[in-house]
């Protein structure tokens, strides 16, 4: 496959090998015009484990999350999720598989409908998927403002928001309230898309913070994806590295500065403080 990486890069943690989540495995996909966005790039990430990914403008990291999340087909390879695949999914397995998988982008203003009160935004996914009986919710999951409010209460927002829209908001905290509905269906992996680069310097520190710590709290797996590799070292336990649709790195994240790194790793650590 070109970049001498195994087709699924197993995890080893204390010793014990991880039971994989997702594994990517030969995934390619190229869009009009011959642009390669992502060639041959396998990996897996494991129950419970933050996987960063990180490259420069261009390399494919987005290609990669919308492909997970089902907004793109692939020309090749496969997506599994807890086994099953994912990339092949319909109808009501793919509805089923979607409620384990969530996504928060960078701009939070983007994803979240103006109109709509916050409360409202926060248990949208509740009222998709009615079976879903999240364990943080039980007791109380059809009264829905006070969902809304325990969904907020663990991005740490107060009930004062409940009645707001967006823009009533800082940019920090819309933030929050889209991680909030991304929890509330109790995902497995959360997809995080450059979550803290439309944000103040100040604010991002917060949010890498409060995603640290709701990943352990909720026992989800999160691809972390990233420009800034700061971000993705303190996030990650693993760290794969796209190089214009390859993968050209994948390590343990207490290794990146080893001389060993693929050169195009070392060229990313020197250009960017940590
Ligand atoms: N819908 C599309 N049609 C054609 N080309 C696309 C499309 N989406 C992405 N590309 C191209 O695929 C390549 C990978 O893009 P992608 O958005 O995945 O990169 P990225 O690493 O996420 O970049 P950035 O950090 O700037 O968001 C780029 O060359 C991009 O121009």
């Amino acid at each position: 496959m070109g970049t001498g990486l195994p087709v699924t890069t197993r995890i080893a943690k204390g010793g014990t090998l991880l039971t994989p989540l997702l594994e990517i495995n030969r995934l390619s996909k190229c869009y009009p015009g011959r642009v390669n966005a992502l060639v041959d790039v396998s990996f897996s990430l494991a129950e419970g484990e933050c996987l960063g990914l990180v490259g420069e403008s261009g390399s494919g990291k987005s290609t990669l999350a919308k492909l997970i999340l089902r907004l793109e087909t692939p020309d090749q390879g496969e997506i599994l999720l807890d086994g099953a695949p994912l990339h092949a999914l319909r109808g009501r397995a793919l509805k089923n598989a979607r409620k384990h998988v969530q996504v928060i982008f960078q701009d939070p203003t983007a994803s979240l409908n103006p109109r709509l009160p916050i409360w409202k935004t926060v248990i949208e996914p509740l009222e998709n998927y009615p079976d879903v009986s999240p364990s943080f919710l039980s007791g109380i999951r059809h009264a829905k403002r006070q969902m809304a409010a325990v969904l907020l209460d663990k991005v740490g927002l107060g009930p004062d928001v409940l009645d707001r829209v967006p823009a009533q908001l800082s940019g920090g905290q819309r933030q929050r309230v889209a991680i909030a509905r991304s929890l509330s269906l109790q995902p497995k992996l959360l997809v995080c898309d450059e979550p803290t680069s439309s944000l103040d310097v100040s604010v991002q520190a917060q949010i890498l913070n409060l995603l640290k710590g709701l990943k352990n709290d909720f026992n989800m797996s999160y691809l972390f994806i990233s420009h800034d590799i700061a971000a993705v070292h303190f996030m990650s336990d693993r760290i794969a590295v796209l190089k214009k649709g390859r993968l050209v790195d994948v390590f343990a994240s207490g290794q990146l500065f080893e001389t060993r790194r693929h050169p195009y790793t070392r060229q990313f650590t020197n250009c960017q403080p940590m």
